[in-house]
């Protein structure tokens, strides 16, 4: 089922949640919305469910204006963060329990529906816990058990609301990727509510960053990353330093071939790994110095200080193959020089600083 979100606005009270949304999600689409705390997610999913009526503004599932109809008859499956399952029913019957309570013309037979969530309990890979009660799992398991009763009623579009946000680090990235999997799989157009970046590029096939109510980009993981349309987008996702000229000078741009005639109210954000560091002599006159450095796995993080910035941002991250650490001989208090491989440049009058200047 395809979703069409036309000009969706709510308030609660004065406060305006969302405002003017505008999105389209074709059928079979695995979207995350992703955003800080308060922006609005839940909302989105609660009015794309039903269970919240929009001020203004239409739902279309599969073209058809659903803004008024009741939740019941939208053919849609919810998980919440805080897995629902009745405690005093089995797994099987939890899972069975959507297709019992259907009216007596569209309810299956006991037999099918033994069927039916015996299959989708293969298909979360617990069939071997159907008799256990909700009490006598873990938190994952439980997330699954969840899903698969989502799953029972055939839904048309699944929505996930921090399905995984109450587990611990490990189970949630074996549960991220499960969940790709079984989309995979499933083809059921899928919308997850998450506030960690993280998991969004793991997962989505789309992310949608929302903040104060409003879209402020759509596109594949990679889009958001490599092309944020603004300077909120890029420091929401992956890390990044983020320079403002005017108070950080310059001189961490030097030896990187970029100029600025005016460096009023710009600001440059620079990923990591696209600063390259290598290590001077003792008597050069570079102002950086590696200051401490923190082993990430394959990767090592280098915090770097600059003597010269009035600013606020002292210390810039760059990130290198932790082989080539290794071979730079580089230690703590050792002058550096920086090149700037790539960075992403907003409130520039310009529309673009010279091809130069952002690649070399
Ligand atoms: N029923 C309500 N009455 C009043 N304000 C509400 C109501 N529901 C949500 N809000 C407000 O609307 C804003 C958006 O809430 P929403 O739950 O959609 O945010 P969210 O992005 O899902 O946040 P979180 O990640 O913390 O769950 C918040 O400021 C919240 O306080």
């Amino acid at each position: 089922m395809s979703i069409v979100l036309s000009n969706i606005s709510k308030k609660f009270g004065q406060f305006s949640a969302l405002d003017h949304i505008d999105l389209e999600i074709p059928e079979g689409e695995l979207v995350a919305l992703l955003g800080p705390s308060g922006c609005g997610k839940t909302t989105l999913l609660r009015i794309i469910a039903g269970l919240e009526r929009p001020d203004d503004g239409k739902v279309l599932l599969s073209g058809e204006d659903k803004t008024d109809h009741d939740v019941r008859k939208r053919g849609i499956g919810f998980v919440f963060q805080h897995y629902a399952l009745f405690r005093h029913m089995t797994v099987f019957d939890n899972v069975a329990f959507g297709l019992r309570v259907k009216p007596t013309k569209t309810r299956p037979s006991e037999a099918i529906i033994r069927k039916n969530v015996h299959d989708l309990l293969n298909l979360v890979q617990l069939d071997w816990l159907h008799d256990r009660f909700p009490d006598q799992l873990s938190g994952g398991q439980r997330q699954r058990i969840a899903l698969a009763r989502a799953l029972a009623v055939e839904p048309k579009v699944l929505l996930l609301d921090e399905p995984f946000g109450a587990l611990d680090a490990s189970v949630r990235k074996e549960l991220r990727l499960w969940l790709r999997h079984l989309h995979n799989e499933l083809n059921v157009t899928t919308i997850f509510v998450t506030h960690d970046q993280e998991e969004a590029m793991e997962v989505a096939s789309q992310i949608v960053v929302l903040n104060h109510g409003k879209i402020e980009q759509k596109g594949t993981p990679t889009q958001i990353y490599d092309e944020p349309k603004n300077d909120f987008v890029s420091q929401f996702i992956g890390h990044t330093n983020v320079f403002h000229l005017e108070n950080d000078g310059d001189t961490w741009l030097k030896g990187s071939s970029i100029v600025l005639d005016n460096t009023d109210g710009i600001t440059a954000h620079v990923r990591p790994h696209h600063i390259g560091v290598e290590k001077l002599d003792e008597n050069a006159s570079s102002p950086i110095s590696l200051k401490d450095w923190q082993h990430l796995g394959a990767t090592i993080r280098l915090e770097l200080t600059n003597d010269e910035f009035k600013g606020t941002a002292k210390v810039i991250y760059a990130e290198m193959p932790s082989d080539q650490f290794k071979q730079s001989r580089l230690k703590k208090g050792d002058k550096v020089a920086l090149f700037i491989r790539q960075a992403h440049w907003f409130n520039l009058e310009k529309p673009h600083v010279p091809e130069a200047a952002t690649n070399f």
